[in-house]
């Protein structure tokens, strides 16, 4: 797709600042303090009913905030939303009238917005639905509304795009495309914010992290700067003197814990310790594995006091 100079390089940076939405008693996005910038990838995670969607309505004026702003381009919402000719955005794959073809949807989009018509075809080319552009919508599986989605989001070539849970329902080549296409479109100066409550979708998708959880800020930082604080080493152990192992590493202060295939999983002690430990009390070792946490793990971790619906709640 084209993107050229004469776009400008400035006014493409998102700016949340102290961004609130109430709903009654419920507060979904509380106090949110974010910049988004160009030429990156940003992920937008966080558990379900985290925020991601309001905040990203807000973003499009969709929804008012209810205290604080967000800006993009520096200008604050005035109250109307930015229409397909200020922010490119796929909000909900499932939002289309079913009994059109894909082509005649992107037609009635561009000719509402005032776009022009050869966006229609660039863009169901760029998405890899060229082919199924004159049938109807209601036959197309979740993985075809999505890239439906992401077409009406390029439809308006514009710098700034948001894409929400974009990669739900794409199958792993679909997966392999999108992160692709995220690429390219911020690797021409693009502002590309995409939102998951998916750890393992953005890890090898985005290069920054704004982590949010109960509508709070929780990282907002590069993958690599995440990924340092949130993992934290682990050592596995096999030993056949697993009780006698533990009692020491227990005694010098490290975290044992068995697990069910008798291996032993430490923290807080470095390989190296464990093994002169066990050397200097003669326990005879069959294993010894650093491990890093994964980023999921990290994820996890960090959101776990934030997580609406968890496994084992009685709800
Ligand atoms: N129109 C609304 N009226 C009342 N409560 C709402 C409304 N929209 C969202 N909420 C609540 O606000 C919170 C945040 O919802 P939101 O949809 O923004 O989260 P999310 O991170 O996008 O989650 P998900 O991934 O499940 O869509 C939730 O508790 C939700 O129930």
């Amino acid at each position: 797709m084209p993107y050229g100079p004469g776009h400008g390089t400035v006014g493409r940076v998102i700016d949340a600042n102290d961004l609130t939405k109430r709903y009654g008693a419920t507060t979904a996005v509380d106090r949110l303090t974010f910049t988004v910038r160009p030429g990156h990838v940003t992920g937008f995670l966080g558990p379900n009913g985290a925020g991601k969607s309001t905040t990203l309505r807000m973003i499009l004026g969709l929804n008012e905030p209810s205290g604080g702003t967000v800006t993009v381009d520096g200008r604050p919402f005035r109250g109307r939303p930015r229409g397909l000719r200020h922010v490119g955005a796929l909000l909900d794959a499932h939002d289309v009238h079913g009994g059109r073809s894909a082509r005649s949807h992107l037609s009635a989009l561009a000719h509402s917005n005032g776009l022009p018509r050869r966006r229609v075809g660039e863009v169901l080319e760029e998405v890899g639905l060229a082919t199924v552009a004159r049938r109807r919508i209601e036959g197309f599986s979740l993985g075809m509304k999505q890239r439906l989605g992401i077409a009406t989001a390029l439809l308006g070539d514009l710098p700034v795009l948001l894409f929400d849970e974009p990669l739900n329902g794409l199958d792993p080549e679909g997966v392999l495309w999108v992160r692709g296409l995220f690429r390219r479109l911020a690797a021409e100066g693009r502002t590309v914010l995409v939102s998951s409550h998916l750890m393992r979708e953005m890890e090898h998708t985005a290069q920054q992290l704004i982590v949010i959880g109960r509508g709070e800020l929780i990282a907002a930082e590069s993958l690599a700067e995440f990924a340092a604080r949130g993992t934290r080493l682990t050592v596995t152990v096999r030993t056949p003197e697993a009780a006698r192992l533990m009692s020491v590493l227990a005694e010098e202060g490290a975290a044992v814990r068995g697990e069910s295939d008798g291996s032993c999983t430490v923290t807080g002690m470095g390989a190296d310790r464990i093994g002169e430990l066990a050397f200097r009390n003669r326990v005879l070792l069959h294993e010894l594995s650093p491990r890093s946490a994964s980023l999921e793990e990290a994820f996890m971790g960090l959101t776990a006091d934030s997580v609406e619906y968890s496994a084992g709640d009685a709800r």
